[in-house]
């Protein structure tokens, strides 16, 4: 058996997202604040000489070749040509479709775990240029540093923002970023901001209005929480977050909501956990 190589692929949250407008191809210039979570899925790599790349692990609705796993494997190699491949384990952990970006901090994490397996060579503006074909959250991922993104969430400004205990909160739907986004009351019309405000608070989410209007789980999840933190979509959901300045304190509040809610704590972070773990191979 070939050594494993184990890694994490954390979550994210967009504590600001603004619509500025739309493009000729359907998509949405953004402007979004990522900043990572110390709290994610972990995948397991291991080489194979024979090209093949098999993820071993089934998750539920998504056929093994539509896996953004597997994806990106290939996509490295049809990049690089390399002639290996490699069989992957995943333990999921992030809800799906809760606007955490675990499928794209999966693929993110394929595509470094295999580059550095593979001994493939690419920098890392390649993968993150390969990254975004499989998804706009792909490159800050790929980074791994805390950014205020716009585009579609490809140009990154690296920064440095404190880092509370966030409890998010999961509501149990899957919201469509896809149905979001085709929202005729979406408000698209933004105007741009800079760093700083966004820095000194002045920001919203959104997205919010018409995923509360289309998920009144996700509205009682905010209702909820705003009872004693501000509360915040991430993404175009389902998830909600707030922050606190302790891990008792979120502990705190997750315990009080726990019946109604299910959720977890994790502590906000600009440096990524994968990023953390690959500087100390
Ligand atoms: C909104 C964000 C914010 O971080 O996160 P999530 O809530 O999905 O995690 C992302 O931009 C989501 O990125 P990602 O989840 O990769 O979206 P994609 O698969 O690329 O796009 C799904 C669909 O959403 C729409 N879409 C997505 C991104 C964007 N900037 N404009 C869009 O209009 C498009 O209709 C696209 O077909
Ligand atoms: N490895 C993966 N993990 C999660 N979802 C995946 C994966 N590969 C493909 N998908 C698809 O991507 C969709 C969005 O996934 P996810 O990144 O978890 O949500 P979000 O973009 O809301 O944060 C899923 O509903 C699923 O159909």
């Amino acid at each position: 058996m070939n050594p494993v190589l184990t890694l994490p692929a954390p979550a994210k949250l967009n504590l600001m997202l603004h619509i500025l407008g739309r493009r000729p191809d359907g998509y949405h210039e953004l402007q979004t604040l990522f900043q990572f979570l110390d709290h994610g899925d972990e995948l397991d790599f291991s080489l194979r000489n024979d090209g093949v790349v098999h993820l071993h692990t089934e998750i539920a609705d998504v056929p093994h070749d539509s896996n953004l796993i597997v994806k990106a494997a290939r996509q490295l190699q049809t990049l690089t040509g390399t002639t290996l491949g490699a069989d992957i384990w995943l333990r999921k952990v992030l809800p799906m479709g809760g606007g955490i970006g675990g499928g794209s901090s999966d693929a993110a994490t394929t595509l470094l775990a295999l580059n550095h397996l593979w001994q493939t060579g690419c920098s890392e503006d390649q993968l993150a240029q390969l990254g975004l074909a499989l998804g706009a959250d792909v490159p800050v991922f790929v980074r791994g540093h805390a950014a205020f993104a716009e585009g579609v969430g490809e140009k990154l400004t690296p920064v440095e923002l404190p880092e509370p205990w966030f409890l998010v909160l999961v509501p149990q739907v899957s919201v469509s970023t896809a149905e979001i986004f085709s929202d005729p009351l979406l408000t698209r019309d933004s105007a741009p901001i800079k760093v700083r405000p966004v820095l000194e608070g002045n920001s919203r989410n959104d997205c919010q209005p018409v995923v509360e209007r289309r998920y009144p789980d996700v509205s009682n999840a905010l209702n909820l929480l705003n009872k004693f933190t501000e509360a915040r979509l991430t993404g175009t959901g389902s998830c909600v977050f707030g922050a606190f300045p302790s891990k008792a304190e979120a502990d705190r509040v997750s315990h009080l909501l726990a019946d109604t809610l299910s959720g977890f704590v994790a502590k906000g972070s600009n440096v990524s956990m994968l990023h953390r773990k690959l500087q100390s191979l």
